[in-house]
């Protein structure tokens, strides 16, 4: 099991320029499972993970690995909606977080090559990162983001603009990711993705967790009048 876990998360908050974009958040993360974040629009999701992933500046409280923090930044990545590729081929962006952490060469390529085909891309190793088509490079991002076998893998709407078929894909590259021990915790506006991936759910609203649970519990009986009505499709604020 994993030694970055619990998170804790209390009392934490992100503002800018004066406003609250998430928090407080009080939120313990246990070692295994897919949590998904949902909630309305600007509601606090991408702001949540970038707190989550310590790449928002935190204006209050403290959100604690059970690991050191050079350690736990080291064990996790992140997939962004829209994933900036780097103007090579598939093969070398795959090979770069490898390359970026001392890996030779050659290991590198090698696991480049294992990783293209587990995501997909086994025929694409050539071709440039930057002429792949959305799913494709959504498939990239997470081989990129998973080829160090991160113990947590935060993603933002990462199926956001992608066709069912790539769709169906990237899941399941998910499920085989949460299955050989990363966990997840991945932002999505898709209640069927929600139902389909998560074993818990957090429900943001207004920048705070208004609901929290594991997922059957959440999507058969939610504990607020504003959940239910967010899982009917209503407008929620
Ligand atoms: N850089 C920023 N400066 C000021 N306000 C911001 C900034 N980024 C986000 N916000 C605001 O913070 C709130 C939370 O935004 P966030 O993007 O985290 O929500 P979200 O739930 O991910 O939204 P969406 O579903 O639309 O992606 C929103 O009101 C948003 O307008």
């Amino acid at each position: 099991m994993s030694a970055m876990f619990p998170l804790i998360v209390e009392g934490a908050m992100t503002r800018r320029g004066g406003k609250v974009l998430v928090g407080p958040v009080d939120l313990r993360l246990e070692a295994e499972g897919i949590t998904m974040v949902i909630g309305p629009n600007g509601a606090g999701k991408t702001s949540l993970l970038r707190l989550l992933h310590g790449i928002a500046r935190i204006s209050a409280g403290r959100v604690t690995w059970a690991c050191d923090e050079g350690e736990a930044r080291r064990r996790q990545a992140f997939v962004f909606q829209t994933p900036v590729m780097l103007r090579r081929s598939v093969r070398d962006n795959l090979a770069y977080p490898l390359r970026l952490t001392g890996v030779d060469r050659v290991t590198a390529r090698a696991q480049a090559e294992v990783w293209a085909e587990k995501v997909g891309l086994g025929d694409a190793l050539t071709r440039p990162a930057t002429a792949l088509s959305g799913g494709e490079r959504q498939k990239l991002a997470l081989g990129r983001a998973l080829i160090r076998a991160p113990d947590v893998l935060f993603l933002d709407e990462p199926c956001a603009s992608l066709d069912g078929r790539a769709m169906r894909d990237v899941e399941a590259i998910l499920r085989s990711a949460a299955e050989a021990g990363t966990r997840l915790v991945m932002s999505t506006h898709d209640m069927g993705q929600a139902r389909r991936l998560a074993s818990e759910v957090v429900f943001l609203l207004g920048g705070k967790i208004h609901d929290r649970g594991p997922a059957d519990t959440f999507f058969d009986s939610p504990n607020t009048a504003q959940a239910r009505a967010f899982l009917r499709g209503d407008i929620v604020e």
